[in-house]
């Protein structure tokens, strides 16, 4: 197969789809890998390291997508980027559709087969191809917010561990997934007083278990959240009803409570984001500002510490991207139920429930949208 790995384009996105260890993969089961030039670069992987394991170089992007049966990326394909589409063309990237209605339609146009890495499901109900950057989003959080509590941001002037005979600060975090579970170790960490709020009571039962006594567990309710915002110094938002847009879980109205100069990082943006106020930003720009309290709504925070998410999220993709190559989408699809739970959009049809639901169209079964030879 012809697979195709485009320069991201998304501001300040510097992670790449696929590393040279990859690439030699690839290769050696005799797929032909196209790099477009300079598109490791900014995760320190240079064209000569992929020339140097058999793969080809590319002088521009029209020349990477038009060579490819496959496409992997790292962000969903943006405006500048749909032209170069063709229909039966396989896509593997992140897409977050349930949160973009263009985007989503752009895609369902393009007549591509659109499987997106956030929704690839294991039966235990993981998101493997999730997990990496929600590990290092996680963790950036709390980063973040730590910068922007700073008096020179804008923040609380708050240092998140306190001293000794100060208090440290309070760091709320809505949802105890993988976000969740990494935002709260480094605030734990780093000494703050940390409350996470969960739904399911089973995940409440194991933080409790793994966390350290500085680590308060509640249930998620609207009253709960109310409570627990009005003394936060920092609020984390890693809620996610998988593929679908995210609940919104703290009001314009709600933050009136809130302390001047309090941080909300919202790692949830990506799926529309859990707190009413919320809107994307950039690593530009990361940061605005209603009623007093600072908002962070960067949608690929992994994209700011490149080298560590490049290889992080490379290492949990290869194995699927192996299968892809192999056996093309529709037998790795019929052989891999996990794959499977990627397909959101084939042939101009919607295959996953959650983005079907957020623009009231009809939703196809995907193991339907399989059994189609019109679609081989
Ligand atoms: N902005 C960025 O750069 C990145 C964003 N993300 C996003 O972060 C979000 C969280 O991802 P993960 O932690 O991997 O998901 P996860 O599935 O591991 O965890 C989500 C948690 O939210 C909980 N939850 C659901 N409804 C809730 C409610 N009403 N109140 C409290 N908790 C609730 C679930 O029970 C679950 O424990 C996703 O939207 C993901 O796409 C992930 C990586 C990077
Ligand atoms: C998960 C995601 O959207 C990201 O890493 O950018
Ligand atoms: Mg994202």
């Amino acid at each position: 197969m012809k697979i195709g790995v485009p320069k991201e384009i998304k501001t300040n996105e510097n992670r790449v789809a696929l590393v040279p260890a990859g690439a030699e993969a690839l290769v050696a089961a005799g797929h032909t890998v196209v790099v477009e030039t300079g598109a490791g670069d900014g995760s320190g992987f240079t064209d000569a390291d992929y020339t140097a394991v058999g793969a080809q170089i590319a002088p521009d992007a029209d020349a990477t997508w038009a060579a490819a049966e496959m496409i992997l990326k790292v962000k969903e394909p943006i405006e500048p980027e749909w032209k170069r589409i063709k229909k039966g063309q396989t896509l593997f990237t992140y897409f977050h559709f349930a949160a973009d209605e263009k985007l989503t339609r752009a895609h369902l146009d393009s007549g591509a087969t659109c499987i997106a890495y956030e929704t690839v499901e294991l039966p235990s109900r993981e998101l493997p191809l999730l997990t990496p950057m929600s590990e290092v989003a996680g963790r950036m959080a709390v980063q973040e917010g730590a910068k922007y509590l700073e008096k020179l941001y804008g923040g609380r002037g708050v240092l998140l561990g306190g001293v000794p005979g100060v208090a440290p600060a309070k760091v709320v975090i809505l949802g105890g997934g993988i976000v969740g579970i990494n935002a709260a170790k480094m605030a734990a960490g780093l000494g703050a007083k940390v409350v996470l709020l969960d739904i399911n009571l089973d995940r409440l039962r194991y933080l409790s278990d793994v966390m350290p006594a500085n680590v308060q567990l509640i249930y998620s309710n609207h009253q709960n959240i109310r409570e627990q915002i009005s003394t936060a110094d920092l609020v984390v938002g890693a809620v996610l009803i998988p593929g679908a847009k995210a609940p919104k879980l703290v009001k314009r109205e709600d933050l009136k409570l809130m302390r001047p100069g309090a941080v909300i990082v919202d790692v949830a943006v990506d799926q529309g984001g859990c707190i009413e106020t919320i809107k994307p930003t950039t690593h530009e720009n990361p940061t605005y500002t209603i009623d007093g309290i600072i908002h962070y709504g960067v949608a690929n925070m992994p994209g700011g510490v490149p080298r560590t998410s490049t290889l992080a999220l490379t290492n949990a993709t290869l194995p699927y991207v192996l299968q892809l190559a192999n056996k093309g989408w529709r037998r790795a699809l019929r052989e891999n139920p996990a794959l499977l739970k990627g397909l959101n959009v084939v042939d101009g049809r919607v295959t996953y429930a959650g983005v079907a639901e957020a623009f009231g169209l009809e939703a196809v079964d995907p193991a339907e949208a399989l059994a189609e030879p019109a679609l081989v």
